[in-house]
């Protein structure tokens, strides 16, 4: 009957339009894996793994290692530099030293981009370029996060703290991380905007909260980053993360308005002051007229990436600090024997002059952050403009990820450089600095990290107020902590825990000092 013409007529519609779409995504998909061939076999573009429209190179990106052992390992088959898709994103990876000096110095502007997820915790929004401006403002605050004698008062007050905190366990196995990260995060608060908040206090145990949210989050959400059509479902990690940043920032502003409010030209009591100075003087100086003013919210970011990339870096290597001194007990004797001989075995002396004179130590905390980078893939760059990386060419938008891990395992480079040994083999060549060409633990050039300076000496200071009032050991009957990280926004350690024995005697040192007011670091 005519029912049935018309059902025929619309099946055979529906089968017309199907037809045409399935053609129309064959041609689309055919134009599109010729493109990704003709990029793939043009010589000037880095050799690439195999990829495939939409998915990228998923399927030749399976692996149960952590990213960047299994980047290590492809470096075999594809070169120091390949590239790959994630998504529609062309990322280049770089494996050597060499490679990763001409993105990070020699071409550092033109590499200094940030991908998404980096831009939504630095508050950046969308725009990639990078901040002259607010590199500007910290530079020349001069202030803080540059290791210097303001900032070491905070560390020593919070060391001795958390070894109060310690010797109150009574020698029962504990897990160090959360004290290491109170004591950390109140270093922070401290420089930033002069406070520094007990156990317990309301606003501080939110602030840990939410910078926990953050570390939890943000890993993950970076599947967003690779695959963006993904941000049209709902997606909760992205909210939590939106949520988390949000909580942070609106801290943020309260201690910025209330600095505002009391700011006075002749008292400088933090950082928060000292770039409103710079702020107040880049506006008497009409700097603005010339690109570089700076803005509420080029302060407010600035310090927001100081919390963002000053706490969690900074707790991991203490705590992997710590797994290498129980897995090899004999290093922190030999630290302490450094303290002994050098006579710093007394707590008022834990200056930052003594890194000198406890080369054993400062030779431990490089070596650990070498063999366990914290930042195995730093973070991402992304190109700003056309460019190239060594024989080949980069396009403008491609993500470049500098394999830390390759860098600080590089057998060229490196005798046994999976063996951690702060000895002699890692020995500094006379006059210079690091151990190797090889050795890039805060990065390098534009991006370096801006905390190196302070993150050094909370690493002398608390690792050594530690070794001199305590002999950290196992747990009887334990395991040794597992040498494997955990691979997220930083190389965690598995959680742990130890007994912090109080070293006999400290005491009775430290009371036979003329001043016996701790903290004693001045
Ligand atoms: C041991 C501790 C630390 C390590 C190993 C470390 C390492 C790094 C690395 C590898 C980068 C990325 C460089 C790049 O992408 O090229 C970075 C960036 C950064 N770090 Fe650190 N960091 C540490 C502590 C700190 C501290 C204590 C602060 C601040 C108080 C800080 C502030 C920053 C900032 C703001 C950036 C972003 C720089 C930018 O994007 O321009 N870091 N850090």
């Amino acid at each position: 009957g005519p029912g049935f013409s018309q059902r025929l007529k619309r099946l055979k519609m529906a089968w017309l339009i199907f037809t045409c779409a399935f053609y129309a995504a064959m041609i689309f998909l055919f134009i599109l894996k010729k493109k990704i061939w003709a990029f793939q076999t043009d010589e000037r573009n880095p050799p690439s793994l195999p990829s495939w429209p939409i998915i990228g190179s998923l399927l030749s990106l399976r692996s149960d290692r952590a990213p960047h052992v299994f980047f290590q390992e492809l470096q075999e088959k594809y070169g120091d530099v390949y590239s790959l898709m994630m998504g529609s994103h062309n990322v280049i990876i770089v494996n050597s030293h060499h490679y990763a000096k001409e993105v990070l110095l020699k071409k550092g502007k033109t590499f200094a981009g940030r991908p998404r997820t980096v831009n939504i915790l630095t508050r950046d929004g969308k725009d990639n370029r990078f901040s002259c401006s607010r590199r500007l403002c910290v530079h020349r605050t001069n202030h803080g996060c540059n290791g210097s004698a303001f900032s070491r008062v905070p560390v020593c007050r919070e060391a001795s703290a958390m070894c109060d905190v310690l010797e109150g366990t009574q020698s029962v196995a504990v897990d160090l991380a959360p004290e290491l990260t109170r004591a950390v995060t109140n270093v922070v608060c401290s420089l930033c905007f002069s406070s520094s908040y007990k156990r317990g206090d309301p606003e501080f145990e939110s602030m840990l909260q939410y910078s926990q949210g953050i570390v939890d989050t943000v890993a993950k959400d970076s599947l967003v980053d690779i695959f963006p059509w993904l941000q049209i479902f709902p997606n909760e990690d992205l909210r939590i993360l939106k949520e988390c940043v949000s909580v942070r920032d609106k801290l943020l502003e309260t201690k910025y308005r209330e600095h505002k409010a009391d700011y006075s030209d002749s008292v400088q009591r933090d950082l928060l002051d000292a770039l409103l100075r710079a702020k107040r003087s880049s506006e008497n100086n009409n700097t603005s007229t010339q690109g570089v003013g700076l803005t509420d919210d080029h302060l407010l970011m600035t310090v927001g990436d100081i919390f963002g990339a000053g706490v969690e870096t900074t707790t991991t290597v203490l705590k992997w600090s710590i797994v290498y001194l129980v897995h090899y007990p004999e290093v922190g004797t030999s630290s302490c024997t450094d303290m002994e001989m050098s006579g710093t075995w007394r707590c008022d002396s834990n200056v930052l002059s003594d890194r000198g004179n406890l080369p054993y130590l400062a030779a431990t905390i490089r070596e650990v952050l070498r063999i366990r980078p914290v930042s195995p893939l730093l973070i991402p760059h992304v190109a700003v403009a056309d460019t190239s990386i060594g024989e080949y060419a980069v396009k403008k938008g491609a993500r470049v990820i500098v394999n830390l891990w390759s860098l600080h395992h590089d057998q060229r480079e490196w005798k046994n450089p999976d063996l951690f040994d702060p000895g002699e083999s890692r020995k500094t060549e006379p006059g210079c600095a690091v151990p190797s060409a090889s050795y890039l633990p805060f990065g390098a050039g534009v991006r370096v990290c801006l905390g190196e300076a302070l993150a050094k000496m909370e690493l002398f200071l608390f690792l050594s107020w530690l070794l001199h009032r305590f002999t950290l050991e196992m747990p009887a009957g334990q395991p040794l902590p597992s040498l494997d990280g955990k691979f997220g926004v930083v190389l965690q350690p598995q959680k742990f825990k130890v007994h912090a024995h109080p070293r006999p005697g400290w005491k009775e040192v430290a009371n036979s000092l003329t001043n016996p007011d701790p903290p004693r670091c001045h």
